[in-house]
């Protein structure tokens, strides 16, 4: 990874809208304040829920979506998007579909002819290849996508939910190139829900959430805060805000509910020397740490605000606010 930026976003909001009536829009913002910049080389993975606008900003990265307001600079024009079913000509065959697709990222025709044999066998759709992409299950033509991505070299290569493609043994194979791309000066952006997967191949993650990034920093870090919030909100709570410096990873090791309250146990990868809470109602106490560890009771008709204090870091301390 290097220290040139090849894609900077700053504060990008994209809405879609839908025509309700003549004069009459459903809109719903997909990407609120959106800002982080990508770096030549790097591997940069999305995670979210399912709607937090993981694609839509692979999207915006792939120059696909304009953003409605914010900041978008793109500085390659050699940018691949695969996913299912993107880009392609349903009319048009797997052949032709890739001729198509290397023209549109910069390849001569002569170039794509002597690569296209490669791209074939690599598919192994075999007959297929040469039949209209519209008879293709979702997983021929995510092979299909695959295939092209790794035999055109894009300068960046953003991959949404393919990895887990076809049947095993071309998903092991998926794998395995896509870390032969990690490891050469490709930029690749992946989106997937296999969150552990995508902790391993990413330098970095940025977890979003209802349309806007709540963390991002070194994989681990976020991965954990991303736990954290999946085990919440699976239990009925929800994370309000986070405020920290972006380094420190805590993760809830276990959650036992009861129908007035929850007892949370946090687990924390640093040195923790103080926490303490207060409650929307006006509630508040001192917490006692234990093994970088500690309990909290959550009164299910309560907000709380829960400070944390690093060791040998007297001015800065990190906020969490949870509740219901
Ligand atoms: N073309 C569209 N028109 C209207 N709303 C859309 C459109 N595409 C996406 N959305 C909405 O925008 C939000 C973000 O969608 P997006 O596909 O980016 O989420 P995602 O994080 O990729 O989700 P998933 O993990 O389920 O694939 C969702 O609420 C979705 O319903």
């Amino acid at each position: 990874m290097s220290n040139e930026k090849i894609i900077e976003l700053k504060n990008v909001e994209v809405t879609y809208r839908e025509k309700k009536t003549l004069f009459t829009y459903d809109e719903y913002t997909a990407l609120k304040n959106i800002s982080f910049d990508l770096y030549k080389g790097e591997t940069l993975g999305i995670i979210g829920r399912n709607g937090a606008g993981k694609s839509t900003l692979l999207r915006v990265l792939a120059g696909i979506i304009k953003p409605d307001s914010g900041d978008i600079k793109i500085h390659s024009n050699s940018i691949s998007l695969m996913a299912l079913q993107a880009g392609f000509d349903p009319n048009l065959s797997g052949r032709q579909n890739t001729i198509f697709s290397g023209m549109v990222l910069g390849h001569r025709l002569s170039y794509i002819k002597t690569i296209i044999e490669s791209i074939k066998k690599y598919s192994e759709l075999n007959d297929f290849f040469e039949k209209p992409i519209k008879n293709y299950s979702s997983g021929m033509l995510a092979r299909l996508g695959f295939s092209i991505a790794m035999y055109t070299t894009p300068e960046v290569l953003l991959i949404d939910e393919v990895l887990g493609v076809g049947d095993v043994t071309f998903a092991e194979k998926a794998k395995k190139s896509i870390r032969e791309k990690i490891k050469s000066d490709t930029t690749v952006v992946i989106v997937s829900h296999d969150e552990a997967q995508l902790k391993q191949l990413s330098d970095r993650l940025v977890c979003i959430e209802n349309g806007v990034v709540l963390f991002e920093g070194p994989s681990e870090s976020v991965y954990n805060k991303y736990n954290l919030i999946m085990k919440l909100t699976s239990y009925g709570l929800h994370l309000h805000e986070y405020v920290n410096n972006n380094v420190v990873a805590f993760k809830v090791d276990s959650v036992n509910p009861s129908p007035n309250y929850s007892d949370l146990n946090f687990i924390m990868e640093e040195d923790i020397s103080d926490v303490y809470f207060e409650t929307k109602s006006g509630h508040s106490d001192k917490v006692i740490v234990k093994d970088n560890g500690f309990w909290i009771r959550m009164f299910h008709d309560d907000s709380y605000h829960i400070f944390l204090q690093r060791k040998n870091d007297n001015k800065e301390s990190i906020k969490i606010t949870i509740g219901y």
